[in-house]
């Protein structure tokens, strides 16, 4: 059911000084910031050749990653997000299966303008799962 990887999702708690250390440090290539407001979250991609790393600083009072940020105060790696061809599918047979899908498990819009879902990180060995349309 799930294909390519398509991005690692990292929080940190300075956005500026994380892209600095991606450009500079690592020498990659690095997009603009954009608000994502229907997810409480800031982001910046960063391009690899195989894939994508997802820096994710928090917005509103309500962000999703402000827990996460308490608990790593120096950041961490989020969640991994794996592309699927049917969303809708995809969650409806890891809904029957037990899984939980988070928020009110209706897709959102994601950073590329496509449909995601998260799952439980307690329903795969830890690891917060998103899952993309493409
Ligand atoms: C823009 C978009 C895109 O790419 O297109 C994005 O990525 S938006 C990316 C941001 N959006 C999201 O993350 C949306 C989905 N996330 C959520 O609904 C939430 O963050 C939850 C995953 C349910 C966690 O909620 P919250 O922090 O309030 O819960 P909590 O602190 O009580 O955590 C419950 C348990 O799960 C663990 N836990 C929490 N977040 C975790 C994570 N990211 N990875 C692994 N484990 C995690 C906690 O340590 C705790 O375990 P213990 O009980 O053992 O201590
Ligand atoms: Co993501």
């Amino acid at each position: 059911m799930i294909g390519r990887l398509n991005h690692v999702a990292i929080a940190v708690p300075d956005l500026e000084a994380a892209v600095a250390q991606y450009r500079n440090g690592l020498g990659a290539k690095v997009t603009e910031a954009t608000d994502q407001p229907d997810h409480g979250v800031t982001v910046v991609f960063i391009e690899l050749p195989n894939t994508k790393i997802e820096l994710l600083y928090p917005l509103g009072e309500n962000s999703p990653i402000r827990n996460f940020l308490e608990k790593n105060p120096s950041g961490g790696i989020h969640h991994i997000c794996y592309e699927v061809d049917d969303i809708l599918a995809a969650r409806d047979k890891l809904k029957a299966e037990g899984a939980r899908v988070l928020g009110d498990g209706e897709p959102k819009i994601g950073a590329h303008n496509k449909p995601v879902l998260f799952l439980h990180p307690k329903d795969f060995f830890g690891t917060l799962i998103e899952l993309e349309q493409c």
